[in-house]
């Protein structure tokens, strides 16, 4: 058996056995972010990472989600942060067209104001293309990412999705799904584990909703690098509060 150097920091025999870093999902209306702060200072122990969702933050323009974003690194500099606009089609509030998310993005990544950028794996290739090395360019890591809303694909769908994102020149290739029973789960899972085998990108799986919690508490075991939380209300279905999903998370260190 050959021993790897893990990403947990210790010699392991199973090259997918990683240490997620959690995610903090942030959602709010201009008038709430005193109290976000807040809640974000309150549980900084819990938090590795802030998810920025401009498209849950009441903002119109880039300029509104920069504001923000600078002001969150101003008062928490030792998080990194994710920069996402989630859009309806994958789940989120955003209504912009292509082309206009692709204008977005690419003023966020000229204003280097994010550490990561979430770009959606759908968007037309030559735009998504241009994202990826525009960011690249500007030092900024690449999230690719795709998720299922209403089911589960297969297990050889799944791994047709992650082996795509394998393709580009990124740094996470994240899939989320709506498992409607248990063995959902589990396929999502095993689409993880088996990319994460001979992969150098930091894979990302989660399952949504009651029955994917276990993939949010357990899914480094199998190679899943994040683990999205939150610190007031779900943003998606299924998802823990930090502090629980760190307490839980705990049993697998
Ligand atoms: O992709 C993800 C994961 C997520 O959908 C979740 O289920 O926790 C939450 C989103 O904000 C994030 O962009």
């Amino acid at each position: 058996m050959v021993y790897i150097y893990s990403e947990n920091g210790g010699n392991v025999m199973d090259k997918v056995n990683v240490k997620p870093k959690i995610v903090v999902t942030l959602s709010a209306d201009q008038d709430q972010w005193e109290s976000l702060y807040e809640k974000i200072s309150d549980n900084e122990l819990y938090i590795d990472i802030i998810e920025y969702r401009a498209d849950l933050c009441g903002g119109e323009k880039a300029a509104d989600y920069i504001e923000d974003i600078k002001a969150l690194k101003e008062k928490f500099s030792d998080l990194p942060i994710i920069f996402t606009y989630r859009t309806h089609g994958q789940g989120g509030k955003g209504m912009k067209e292509p082309n206009e998310y692709y204008k977005l993005n690419k003023e966020i990544i000229s204003e280097q104001c994010t550490d990561i950028i979430d770009i959606e794996l759908l968007l037309y290739e030559d735009l998504r293309n241009e994202l990826i090395q525009l960011a690249k360019e500007k030092g900024i890591q690449v999230l690719v990412s795709h998720h299922e809303m209403e089911h589960t694909p297969s297990l050889k769908e799944l791994k047709a999705l992650y082996q795509h994102m394998q393709q580009l020149d990124i740094d996470y290739s994240k899939v989320a799904v709506m498992p409607e029973e248990g063995r959902d789960v589990l396929k999502l899972l095993t689409a993880v584990y088996e990319t994460k085998q001979d992969s150098h990108h930091h894979i990302v799986g989660i399952a949504m909703g009651e029955q994917g919690k276990l993939s949010r508490i357990a899914g480094g075991a199998f190679g899943s690098a994040l683990t999205y939380g939150h610190i007031g209300e779900e943003a998606t279905p299924g998802q823990l509060h930090v502090q629980q999903l760190k307490s839980l998370m705990e049993i697998y260190q």
